[in-house]
């Protein structure tokens, strides 16, 4: 007969199998997501004239799905529908309509975080997350090197594809960033600017709508020569390549948006002397811009872990 202590052991054993099944299938539900993407299922049900599609029309609607393949799309819709990309509509004889997180998946969405899952489960950045332990026993400097052979930016530099994929995750971003920069709650960190370097600004999208919502401030965009490419300013915005540690262009103000978290405390240090340099003292109105991930103290229960700070 089992004792109160071995239905307490039980429970926890029970606890930690459904736990650890979890962890074991938590690879599941981003490679289901980047395969609904790739088939077009969010796309398919937002241009439905119908908020909700049957399963016949949806399987009947997707561009690229092999016939022969129609009988799992239920099996990866129920995934979906569980973690909340989709809502079942039972009712309605098997519907399927998009949730308010489902919509950022459509190609077209302004807040599209579609190409951020796809760089996520990109090969070569799966190829990074598992060689970690290898990262630990080596001695490059980062785990990007030790599965690739070659640092994040050199691998894009060569890798156009690769890179496009890197950008555009940025740059979706970006895009989100912007419209809140350029709102009441931030503008009055450009107000009275005349110019700004956006240190590593990608593509240009944050520069472009600073530039436009203040005609007046001369947007300055540096980045490596790949990502730059044949981009051309016009009026107020400019695209310089470069390298950030060699020289930033001199304005009242830099910005940099995710920059710091890619490099060691060290580095950091260097880029942060480099931009002083380049910028007036803070009586004279230089200022230094950082939108970053940031991590609560060790005192707060972790439940806003990682937050937008700017
Ligand atoms: C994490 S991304 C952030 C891009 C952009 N600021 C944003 O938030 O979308 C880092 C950027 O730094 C650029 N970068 C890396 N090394 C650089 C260097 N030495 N000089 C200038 N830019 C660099 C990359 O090409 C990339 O565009
Ligand atoms: C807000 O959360 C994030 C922002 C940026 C990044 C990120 O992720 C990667 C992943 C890679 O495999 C290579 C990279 O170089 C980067 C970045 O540079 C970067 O900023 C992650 C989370």
């Amino acid at each position: 007969m089992l004792n109160n202590n071995d239905i307490c052991a039980n429970d926890q054993l029970i606890q930690a199998e459904v736990q650890s099944w979890d962890y074991v299938l938590s690879y599941v539900l981003p490679s289901c997501i980047k395969c609904a993407i790739e088939l077009g299922i969010p796309d398919v049900l937002h241009k439905n004239a119908n908020p909700i599609m049957s399963l016949s029309d949806l399987v009947a609607n997707l561009p690229n799905l092999n016939p022969s393949k129609a009988s799992f799309i239920p099996i990866l819709m129920r995934i979906l529908v569980h973690s909340g990309l989709f809502n079942y509509h039972q009712q309605q004889g098997d519907g399927y309509s998009l949730t308010g997180v489902g919509r950022l998946l459509l190609e077209d969405d302004p807040f599209s975080k579609r190409s951020f899952f796809l760089f996520a489960e990109h090969p070569v950045v799966l190829n990074t997350t598992v060689s970690v332990s290898n990262w630990l026993r080596d001695d490059l400097p980062t785990a990007f090197e030790t599965a690739h052979g070659k640092s994040h930016w050199d691998y894009c530099a060569e890798e156009p594809e690769f890179s496009g994929f890197f950008d555009n995750a940025m740059t979706s971003d970006s895009r989100l960033i912007s419209n809140l920069l350029i709102s009441d709650c931030c503008k009055g960190v450009f107000e009275g600017l005349t110019s700004l370097v956006d240190v590593g600004g990608g593509t240009g999208t944050v520069a472009m709508a600073i530039a436009n919502a203040f005609p007046s401030l001369k947007s300055i965009v540096l980045d490596l020569p790949h990502v730059i490419g044949d981009r051309k300013g016009t009026g107020n915005l400019e695209f310089i390549a470069g390298s950030m540690f060699d020289k930033i262009p001199h304005a009242n103000a830099i910005l940099l948006k995710w920059i710091l978290h890619n490099w060691s405390d060290q580095d950091c240090v260097k880029l942060l002397k480099k931009c002083k340099e380049s910028i007036p003292s803070k009586e004279k109105g230089g200022k230094v811009i950082i939108i970053e991930i940031v991590m609560e103290d060790n005192n707060s229960n972790g439940s806003n872990l990682f937050k937008h700070n700017t």
